[in-house]
């Protein structure tokens, strides 16, 4: 009988934790640590009654498994109810049971693909996960303006550290921490960024040149830029002190695949944070933390460095804004990861379509010749800036090649896109790859690199370009930081490439291949390597260009 009795107070149990837990945001790292700690206390206690439970190991797990079954179906049962706030929105039944779902579409990198397909199917408004809904329509930007990112921004170790792309739960610490950041990117602290720029594209060119004579002619352009785009983006952080030179050394200590797979981890499993908190803490997370050790190593060498160089680095404004060590290590490792894996992959991408369209290589070729006599001469940023066509490039590139996904979470009181009641406390994005594909922002050829569609006379009297649709830097509070000296990045380096070199493909290389390649794990993954051949224009003579450090 009493047998019996503790199988329902186990099922009470599971219901009474369904009623406590639904509305809070459970660890997962606790919650492991409960249900393990639960099973040995009620092992020890079950031994304390010999003769009445066969194998008290067993019955203690049974009654834990009971009590975890109740609370799951529970959970199961009142996501599919009619009761659930978001019960009204179309989705697939797996999306509305669990998170693991936009998890595993996550995982695959063709998130957008998927989603994109959802939304054909059930219309601008999708539930994408048990309290997720995802809008396809232009005046979900609004969200950007005044909501805090979602759980999956949260950093797994949970210390409440103040960092400026993760979540805080102060929006006046984020702030201020943003105002801190943004002296490096005023006109004067990008200026003082320049000198690096310029250094380290040289060096991009030698180290092309370099490693197509080392191989069989071509060069993979997607890792040549990744460690262009580390090397510059540690002089920019640690200044006089970075160590970092990858372009020269070749990725020793894999930090590039570090990277990637810390913003991968991030961008899958940060839908289902629960698990994220139990990655953090077993081995299959240990990529993470060594780019948090990367990162803590090379801000204490340059906090402790009398070596520092005539120029500001990041860390010379994070410092002189008063930010403690921790939240100095923070912010570096997320500046080596936003200051990097973006603009490589987005030079990436424009080189590539620009190879694909050879007539809009030759246009850009052309405009850049116009303008710089002296292909090898000075480039200043602000002649570049006055380049519509080359930033139209970027714009294609951009507009393509980045898929992000933006989750923000609505105020308590909910909120209205489109008329539409969204209850509070409801994760919340933007369908940013189907606005970006949309013939209703971009038109004609929505799916197609069309540089022109960004100049005034665009691609003919019925072309659309509706430029707020271009989600790749976001919007609102949390919009990216660096936008500006992105594009000044993009078009120095994009705009030294073309007018030094053509380019071409490396025989047998599939370019549909590529561009279905190209996945959005956070930041663009290519599944696909870019091989391309640089072949120097005539008159243009490199040898003098240092290609070290
Ligand atoms: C093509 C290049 C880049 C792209 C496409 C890009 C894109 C983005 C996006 C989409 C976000 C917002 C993420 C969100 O709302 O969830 C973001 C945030 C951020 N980006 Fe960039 N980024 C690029 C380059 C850079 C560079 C070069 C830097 C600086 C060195 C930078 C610094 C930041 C920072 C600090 C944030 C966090 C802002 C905040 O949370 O308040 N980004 N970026």
């Amino acid at each position: 009988m009493s047998f019996t009795l503790d199988y329902v107070a186990a099922v009470f149990a599971g219901a009474a934790s369904w009623a406590f837990l639904h509305r809070r945001t459970v660890r997962g790292d606790l919650a492991f640590t409960f249900y393990l700690t639960s099973t040995v206390i009620l092992y020890l206690s079950l031994r304390c009654f010999p003769g009445h439970w066969q194998n008290p190991l067993c019955s203690a797990a049974a009654l834990v498994s009971v009590h975890f079954l109740v609370l799951a179906a529970i959970t199961i049962i009142y996501r599919l109810s009619p009761w659930h706030p978001l019960a009204s929105y179309p989705g697939p039944i797996w999306a509305r049971i669990s998170s693991l779902w936009l998890t595993y579409i996550s995982s695959t990198g063709k998130r957008h693909l998927i989603l994109d397909r959802l939304h054909e199917e059930y219309g601008p408004f999708v539930r994408i996960g048990p309290n997720a809904v995802e809008i396809n329509s232009s005046s979900a930007i609004s969200i950007y303006n005044s909501f805090e990112k979602a759980e999956s921004y949260r950093y797994p170790a949970h210390d409440n550290l103040t960092s400026v792309f993760l979540k805080n739960d102060s929006r006046e610490k984020h702030k201020e921490r943003r105002r801190v950041w943004g002296g490096m990117l005023t006109p004067t602290g990008m200026a003082e960024l320049t000198p690096a720029l310029e250094r380290r594209t040289w060096h991009l060119m030698r180290c092309i040149e370099r490693r197509q004579s080392a191989g069989d002619g071509y060069v993979d352009l997607g890792e040549a830029f990744y460690h262009f785009a580390y090397d510059l983006g540690g002089d920019i952080i640690f200044g006089a002190c970075n160590k970092i030179e990858l372009m020269r050394d070749g990725d020793v200590k894999g930090l590039v695949n570090t990277g990637k797979f810390t913003t991968g981890m991030m961008d899958t499993f940060g839908h289902s944070p629960w698990l994220l908190d139990i990655l953090w803490r077993i081995p299959a997370g240990e990529n993470m933390h060594q780019l948090v050790r990367m990162a803590d190593e090379m801000t204490h060498n340059r906090v402790n460095s009398d070596k520092l160089s005539a120029s500001k680095d990041l860390l010379s404004y994070l410092m002189e804004g008063g930010v403690p060590m921790c939240e100095l290590e923070r912010d570096a490792a997320v500046a080596m990861l936003a200051a990097s894996e973006n603009t490589a992959m987005t030079f990436a991408i424009a080189l590539y379509y620009l190879t694909a369209e050879p007539k809009y290589y030759k246009v850009l070729q052309a405009q850049l010749d116009q303008l710089f006599s002296d292909a090898l001469g000075p480039l200043s940023a602000s002649a570049l800036a006055t380049i519509p066509f080359l930033d139209g490039v970027l714009n294609e590139a951009l507009r393509l090649g980045t898929t992000f996904f933006l989750p923000r979470i609505t105020p308590p009181e909910g909120t209205e896109v489109d008329g539409k009641y969204i209850p509070g406390n409801t994760v919340v994005a933007l369908a940013a790859y189907t606005q970006q594909t949309s013939p209703e922002n971009f038109f004609p050829e929505p799916m197609n690199f069309r540089p022109e569609r960004w100049l005034p006379q665009g691609l003919g009297p019925d072309t659309k370009t509706n430029r707020s649709a271009l989600a790749s830097f976001s919007y609102g509070q949390h919009a990216c930081l660096g936008k500006t000296l992105a594009f000044q990045q993009m078009r120095y380096v994009v705009a030294r490439l073309v007018l030094a070199f053509d380019t071409e493909f490396k025989p047998g290389f599939d370019p549909q291949a590529f561009r279905e390649g190209i996945l959005g794990m956070g930041t663009p993954h290519l599944e696909v390597p870019l091989l391309v051949r640089f072949v120097r224009r005539p008159g243009i003579h490199l040898e003098h260009v240092s290609d070290v450090a």
